[in-house]
């Protein structure tokens, strides 16, 4: 069962809208990934008829009997409730996490000004990526009363920023994620801090639940992760130490939800005095 959470340092502030059939958008989607690491996309081209039964089959799914759910458990893919990773992190919420394979990679290319038009959209659209599909629920939460906790808040999937390059997510009319604004710590090594990779959680709700789905796109274990060379100037140092993406994604194994998983690989900086 996950703690009431402290109340939430979060901030709240208009997130980007960006039209993504309108050819001016590539712009928005870079100045959105510099500014929050966050935006909302709308006119993406992804029937509403294709949402609502893959958002219908996920509800079926979940309401199924816990032990047939269960029969799914594993670990990384494969049904999960509760507990989030290996090392002790709990939340309101039960999950189905699957591999998968996407390419949209290239519309952030574009508008970055990448020449060669598909550099970041095949570090994450090779045939043995690291990608994946989640499926969340977050039930009704009962502990979320008055009598029982004051009214406080109950975390249903904890502070964190996610572990692959891109996350495309959605979710059903129960709110419940929180961006952080304040604090983006996570910042990309890809674009040498260009763009930033944003702190967010998701509070339960007492009276109704909330289904999301989210396409995490990841290179192949075997990438090398370094600042794309296209992108900084020549006397421009890289922020980060080398590393593939399995040395990352090793060390990602072992950390909690909160932790700042690229810190070690973090150049130390260097003291001119
Ligand atoms: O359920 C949500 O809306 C967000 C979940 C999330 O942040 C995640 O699965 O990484
Ligand atoms: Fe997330």
């Amino acid at each position: 069962m996950s703690k009431p959470a402290a109340e939430p340092k979060f901030g709240f502030s208009p997130i980007p809208v960006i039209d993504i059939s309108d050819p001016e958008s590539k712009q928005a989607i870079v100045k959105a990934c510099e500014d929050f690491g966050f935006f909302k996309v709308i006119n993406h081209g992804v029937s509403s008829e294709l949402v609502s039964v893959l958002e219908q089959e996920a509800v079926k799914f979940f309401s199924l009997p816990k032990s047939e759910k269960t029969q799914l458990a594993g670990y990384p893919f494969g049904y999960g409730s509760r507990e989030i990773g290996r090392n002790g992190d709990v939340g309101w919420v039960e999950y189905l996490l699957m591999n998968a394979n996407l390419d949209f990679g290239s519309m952030i290319t574009d508008g970055l000004g990448i020449k060669q038009r598909d550099t970041l959209s095949k570090l994450v659209s090779d045939s043995n990526t690291d990608s994946m599909f989640r499926l969340n629920h977050y039930p009704p939460c009962p502990l979320i009363n008055k009598n029982t906790n004051g009214g406080k808040n109950v975390i249903g999937f904890g502070e964190h920023t996610d572990p692959q390059i891109i996350s495309v997510l959605r979710s059903n009319n129960t709110s419940g994620l929180q961006i952080c604004l304040t604090d983006t710590s996570w910042i990309s090594v890809l674009t040498n801090g260009r763009f930033k990779s944003v702190k967010h959680r998701v509070l339960a709700n007492s009276r109704k639940s909330r289904v999301s789905m989210i396409y995490f796109a990841g290179p192949s274990l075997t990438q090398r992760i370094a600042p794309l060379t296209c992108l900084i100037d020549n006397e421009e140092e890289s922020l980060y130490e080398e590393f593939t993406w399995s040395e990352y994604k090793n060390s990602a194994d072992n950390s909690r939800l909160s932790d700042n998983r690229l810190q070690q690989f973090k150049k130390e900086p260097v003291n001119d005095s």
